[in-house]
């Protein structure tokens, strides 16, 4: 059975248990659950704090396990474990901020203290650019460490800025990492089962990007009307009684789904209707 580690709490939580029910798996019924077992999918879950999932999958305990791309980082466990797969969920970047107009570059952080709860990342940053600079290493709340003088300035997970700006602080320097949840798994290692979840989960990712539109349209105009509707492999043509129209039905990116229903229209197709996929194999 492939092994699974699924955050049991935090930001990324509720989010991965949607994805994988979506994905046609059962799941926990109650937070306190902490293991289980779907024999039909052949697939067991370990519902586990998020920081340390890259830790299971890194050791070899679990296959595969769905985290945070700055987790990931954090746990410093990349001679092990690897990113395997993107999931467009839980996005958010890593950053360094300070009271509003306190630094303007990073260089500035030079002898200075940072509070932080990614000590991995942010020490494995430090590096990279050459800077020497003190970790403070915090639970969390690191918002507070400026102000209550443990810190100069500090590193963290920034999303929609609020709780910075609430703060009175603002990032600056270069953005540290760009985050999303991300499926992670050993290095070189492909269980039985893998490929199943990855092919379900992709499917999942392409049925919420994408929308079926379905319409009629002049056979003169067909060439023209599926221009604008290429779908993401060939448009279907069928016949309609009346022989100068033909019904077309193809993808479409679900951003994009008004702007082509108006080219449509416009164009003369008519009927044209949008509907949700629920699944999908490529
Ligand atoms: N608004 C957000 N706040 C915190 N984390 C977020 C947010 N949006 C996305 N994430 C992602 O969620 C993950 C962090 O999850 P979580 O908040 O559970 O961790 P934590 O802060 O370390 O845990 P806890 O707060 O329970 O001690 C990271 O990968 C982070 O990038
Ligand atoms: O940019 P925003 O949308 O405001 O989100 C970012 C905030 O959310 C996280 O905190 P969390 O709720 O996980 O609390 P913690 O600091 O105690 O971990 C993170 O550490 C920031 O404080
Ligand atoms: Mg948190």
């Amino acid at each position: 059975m492939l092994r699974i580690a699924v955050p049991n709490k935090g930001a990324l939580s509720e989010l991965a248990i949607e994805i994988l029910t979506e994905a046609g798996y059962h799941q926990r019924r109650s937070s306190r659950e902490l293991v289980l077992v779907d024999p039909e999918n052949q697939v067991e879950f370990f519902y586990l704090r998020p920081r340390d999932i890259a830790v299971y999958v890194g050791q070899g305990s679990l296959d595969v396990g769905l985290t945070g791309r700055d987790l990931f980082a954090d746990a410093r466990v990349k001679d092990t474990a690897e990113e395997i797969m993107a999931l467009g969920f839980g996005a958010s970047t890593f950053r360094l901020a300070a009271p509003a107009g306190t630094f303007t570059a990073t260089a500035e952080l030079a002898g200075k203290r940072i509070a932080t709860s990614y000590d991995g990342l942010l020490a494995a940053y430090l590096e990279k650019i050459g800077l020497d600079a003190e970790i403070v290493h915090l639970d969390g709340a690191v918002e507070s460490a400026v102000s209550l003088g443990v810190a100069d300035a500090i590193a963290d997970v920034v999303e929609t800025g609020n709780t910075l700006r609430a703060a009175g602080m603002e990032v600056f320097g270069e953005p540290i990492l760009a985050s999303e949840a991300i499926m992670i798994g050993q290095t070189g290692k492909h269980p039985e089962g893998l490929d199943v979840l990855l092919r379900r989960l992709q499917g999942v990712l392409v049925a919420r990007r994408w929308l079926m539109i379905d319409y009629d349209v002049d056979k003169a105009l067909l060439e023209q009307a599926t221009a604008v509707t290429p779908g993401l492999e060939s448009p279907t043509i069928s016949p309609l009684q009346d022989e100068s129209m033909v019904a077309v039905r193809s993808m479409v990116q679900k951003d994009d789904v008004h702007r082509v229903m108006d080219e449509l229209y416009v164009l003369g197709a008519r009927a044209i209707l949008v509907s949700e996929i629920h699944a999908i194999r490529l």
